[in-house]
């Protein structure tokens, strides 16, 4: 299938009332070039708080891209043009205190990627950096945010072990409880079951479910069966446009566009 032949200017974007709904993020007419390469186009998107919002779409139409661009990852790799709206500041202006604004909008990568250091010691550095010296309000940080990567049952005895000797899905789950123990408002995931097996993917989905009723997160993912299992909102993404951003229920049931529909159901490419 020619893949090139969906309009790329028929879109269904998803709007919500601002009075009815709590938004957690606003993009506003977000473009992103890689040197002449022009990788996302028109990104108009708002985020509802305390809800999971799947980036779905092949390889290379521009998610993960969209995905960084949120916290400013790609800084110094990218172009970024249009606004990123959290809290009343535009994200992408210059004069953001990224490293201030890092701790509000938190990612977690693919490959998970611990420190080599303690398990303890993982979760308590940044933390550190950040002031927090206190070994009882540390020791507190370290407990919670196990809790909620739903990690701490399996490590709470043993919380000085090299953060390396544990399971890929282990150690995915901690690089969440690390983000979390920053108190973030945002979650950006990329892709953050990928490299793990279907019963970590698993645990980890429970996290994210969990970690909904605290933070609104935004995940890219290829597994479709994970974006409908976990997401509330879905976006699709084809050739570096958002063509269709809807409940996950629509997209995967009553999708509008023809793109999305070949998408959903493997038709596609
Ligand atoms: N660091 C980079 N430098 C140059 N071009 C890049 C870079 N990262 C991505 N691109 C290009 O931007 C486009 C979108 O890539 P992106 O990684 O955002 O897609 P994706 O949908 O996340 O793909 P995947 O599902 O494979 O991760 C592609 O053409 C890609 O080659």
């Amino acid at each position: 299938m020619d893949v090139g032949k969906y309009d790329l200017n028929d879109t269904e974007i998803l709007q919500f009332d601002p009075q009815q709904t709590e938004l957690a993020l606003t993009t506003k007419d977000l473009q992103v070039y890689y040197g002449k390469n022009h990788a996302f186009y028109d990104g108009s998107l708002q985020f509802e708080r305390y809800k999971i919002t799947s980036l779905i779409g092949a390889s290379g139409s521009g998610k993960s891209t969209f995905l960084r661009s949120l916290n400013r990852m790609n800084d110094g790799v990218a172009r970024v043009t249009g606004q990123i709206w959290y809290r009343g500041l535009d994200v992408n202006s210059p004069q953001i205190n990224v490293y201030q604004m890092r701790k509000q909008i938190g990612m977690v990568f693919q490959r998970p990627n611990p420190f080599s250091k303690s398990i303890r010691d993982n979760i308590t550095f940044a933390v550190r950096e950040n002031g927090i010296k206190e070994q009882k309000k540390l020791d507190e940080i370290v407990e919670t945010s196990l809790k909620q990567a739903a990690l701490w049952d399996e490590v709470k005895d043993d919380l000085n072990k090299s953060a390396l000797s544990l399971s890929g899905g282990q150690q995915q789950r901690l690089c969440i409880a690390r983000a979390i123990a920053m108190q973030p408002d945002i979650l950006l995931m990329d892709e953050p079951a990928s490299a793990l097996d279907p019963i970590s993917t698993l645990k980890v989905e429970e996290t994210m479910m969990e970690l909904k009723k605290n933070y609104t997160i935004i995940i890219v993912t290829h597994n479709m069966q994970q974006a409908s299992r976990v997401s509330d909102y879905t976006a699709f993404f084809h050739l570096g446009h958002v063509i269709e951003y809807a409940q996950t229920k629509n997209i995967f049931t009553f999708p509008q566009k023809r793109a999305t529909d070949d998408y959903v159901s493997g038709n596609f490419g």
